[in-house]
């Protein structure tokens, strides 16, 4: 049971985990903390959470547990308006979508990193922002990465473990590097592939004909074009070396195809297509 969860920034993701908490019955009280009073009112109103302050010190105050849920450029400057004022007893973490730039942003933050601290991001997301498009079940049946570092706290890395398994996620820990590798494959690649399809065909000129003649594929391949582009923003510049890396990796691959249908090469479009379907039908059954 938590007493007091405070989360800064009860935006889609804040305001989804404590919609879930709060439907689960394992959190007594949820205090909001953000920049903006607007979207805070919006979600006093919207029954997310308890009550709410502009002021991080008082925020934290009484708090047994802390989650930093603004975007990844917010980090640090939150942590710095918090130091000195989170009780000891307090398990931090986070929800940020690439680990390493949150764990640097907390040590410089707080002066040193403090060891209640437990990185988290949880694989579920939708491309809408704010309090109005988050909901209860979010982070049902999805996963929830945490990278704990050798500081870590080991009753803060149960207590936000447990946190996440009564929203219904299934908790799995990896390291720091680790996950930041994976998510730029996985998430990050293929959010900077949609932004840019998107963008290149808005600016190939007939930009009403393209997109109304667009069918279904196009539809489910560019969702994600539009997630907030601040986000994004901040992702890519989070996760700069590992994204470079995968991006590298896929502009090659790119090259094959394109080399494939260069050549008229059927043979090799319909190898590699053979082994992305079979790959694709494994992993999402
Ligand atoms: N959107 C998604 O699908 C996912 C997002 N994440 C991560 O969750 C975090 C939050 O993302 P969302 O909930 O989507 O964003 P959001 O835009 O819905 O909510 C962010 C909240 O942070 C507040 N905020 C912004 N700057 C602030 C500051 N300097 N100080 C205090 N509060 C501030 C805003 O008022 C807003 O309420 C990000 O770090 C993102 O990387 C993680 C998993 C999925
Ligand atoms: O909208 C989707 O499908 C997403 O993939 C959302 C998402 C965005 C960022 C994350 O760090 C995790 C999940």
């Amino acid at each position: 049971m938590i007493k007091r969860l405070t989360i800064f920034g009860v935006g889609l993701i804040g305001g989804s985990l404590a919609m879930a908490l709060r439907a689960a019955g394992t959190c007594h009280e949820v205090v909001g903390c953000s920049r903006s009073e607007e979207h805070l009112r919006q979600a006093l109103e919207r029954g997310v959470i308890d009550r709410y302050t502009l002021d991080p010190a008082e925020a934290v105050q009484g708090a047994d547990m802390v989650v930093l849920a603004v975007p990844l450029g917010a980090m640090r400057a939150v942590c710095a308006a918090i130091r000195g004022h989170l009780a000891p007893e307090a398990a931090l973490t986070d929800v940020g979508s690439a680990k390493g730039s949150v764990v640097e942003a907390v040590r410089e933050g707080f002066g040193e990193m403090p060891l209640n601290f437990v990185p988290g991001h949880p694989i579920a997301g939708t491309e809408k922002s704010g309090v109005s498009a988050a909901f209860p079940g979010l982070f049902h049946g999805r996963r929830v990465i945490l990278t704990p570092l050798e500081t870590s706290d080991l009753g803060a890395l149960a207590r936000v473990r447990t946190m996440w398994e009564e929203t219904g996620a299934v908790v799995e820990t990896l390291s720091v590097a680790h996950h930041d590798e994976v998510l730029a494959a996985t998430s990050h690649l293929p959010h900077l592939l949609a932004f840019g399809l998107v963008d290149s065909l808005a600016r190939m000129g007939e930009r009403d004909e393209i997109f109304r003649y667009a069918a279904g594929g196009f539809r489910d391949f560019t969702r994600i074009a539009s997630s907030d582009p601040v986000m994004w923003r901040d992702i890519c510049l989070a996760n700069r070396e590992a994204i470079l890396q995968v991006m590298a990796g896929y502009q090659q691959d790119l090259g094959l195809i394109t080399r494939a249908i260069e050549a008229q090469d059927g043979d090799a479009l319909l190898e590699i297509f053979q082994r992305a379907k079979a790959a694709r039908d494994e992993f999402c059954q």
